[in-house]
């Protein structure tokens, strides 16, 4: 509806407009991106100051597990914001693809959603997003990546720095999962490919929905078990939003978790799952957009429908 325009209307000052510094720059943008994410509003980035909210505590006493377990990393009075602001401003993927086990082909559906950013170790992004050698910082060849690889957005590179600072790790990718109700789940495996290279050290957030993370050891062959060194015990910490869960040292190469699939509690107000890594080489990067972009469509949450919908540009 259309408003008269009164008198009072034309002599009343302008509304004052924001100054354009405080709009300048304020969203990440990169031709791989299908939209711009927003940088963080200014209370979540004030609030991350104070990252990490606990002091870690060590998980180190069973066999081959290396454990820093933060409850909570991020301060209390901002997680909810933090997981409702990447859950609106991130483009999300239902990946699927195939597997071959012998003569059989099997599609599998990725029964979450998910999402990726960054680039392994023998690349980076130059200041015009462009890729270059990471040695020689001229552009890489066209073809060098089948995938598209794009920069971690200003928003998830603010959580990357901290978590570097309190960790004493580096890190090039961040992968996002969303779970969106108790029925999305990752099974059993360990990150241990050899594009992390050796003892592997992963960050792993969650905001939202409280899910638990079991956590067993890799089944030993015959020939290592012995009688005298003790079996290994299954973990399950109940994750909770703002906690991060750090793996290192050999916990990757020993160790196998998973986020189960749950019925009731408070799973199906979705939970995210960040993960912070460090890939070596070119195969990491392709492994990683093939399992987490793929090839399908596009998805953004939809606040009033409370669920995921497929995007396109318009
Ligand atoms: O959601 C989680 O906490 C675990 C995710 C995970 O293990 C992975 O993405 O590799
Ligand atoms: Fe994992």
């Amino acid at each position: 509806m259309s408003k008269k325009r009164t008198l009072d209307g034309f002599f009343a000052p302008a509304v004052a407009k924001k100054p354009k510094i405080e709009t300048l720059n304020e969203v990440s943008s990169h031709p791989n991106y299908p939209f711009h994410i927003p940088h963080l509003p200014a209370a979540i980035t004030d609030g991350l100051g104070f990252a990490p909210a606990s002091e870690g505590r060590a998980m180190n006493d069973q066999p081959d597990l290396d454990l820093l377990y933060f409850e909570p990393y991020v301060p209390k009075d901002i997680h909810r914001e933090l997981f409702k602001f990447l859950r609106q401003e991130l483009f999300f993927y239902r990946v699927r693809y195939n597997i071959k086990r012998g003569p059989t082909e099997t599609q599998i559906n990725t029964p979450r959603w998910t999402t990726v950013f960054g680039v392994d170790e023998t690349s980076c992004f130059g200041a015009d997003g462009n890729l270059l050698d990471s040695k020689t910082k001229q552009s890489v060849a066209r073809d060098k990546y089948k995938c598209k690889p794009r920069p971690i957005p200003h928003c998830l590179d603010t959580l990357r720095t901290i978590t570097e600072g309190t960790t004493g790790e580096t890190f090039n990718f961040c992968l996002v999962n969303y779970y969106a109700t108790g029925n999305d789940s990752i099974s059993y495996h360990s990150d241990d490919e050899r594009f992390l290279g050796p003892n592997p050290a992963i960050a792993s957030f969650t905001l939202g929905a409280k899910r638990d993370f079991l956590m067993k050891h890799k089944p030993k062959p015959p020939s290592e078990s012995d009688a005298v060194t003790p079996e290994a015990k299954p973990i399950k910490l109940p994750l909770a939003s703002g906690d991060m869960v750090l793996m290192r040292g050999p916990t990757q190469a020993n160790w196998l978790h998973s986020i189960p699939k749950r019925k009731g509690g408070d799973s199906d107000k979705g939970r995210i799952n960040i993960t912070f890594r460090k890939a070596m080489v070119k195969a990491g990067t392709e492994n990683y957009y093939q399992y987490n972009v793929g090839s399908g469509g596009v998805f953004r949450w939809d606040e009033k429908k409370q669920e995921m919908t497929s995007w396109s540009a318009s």
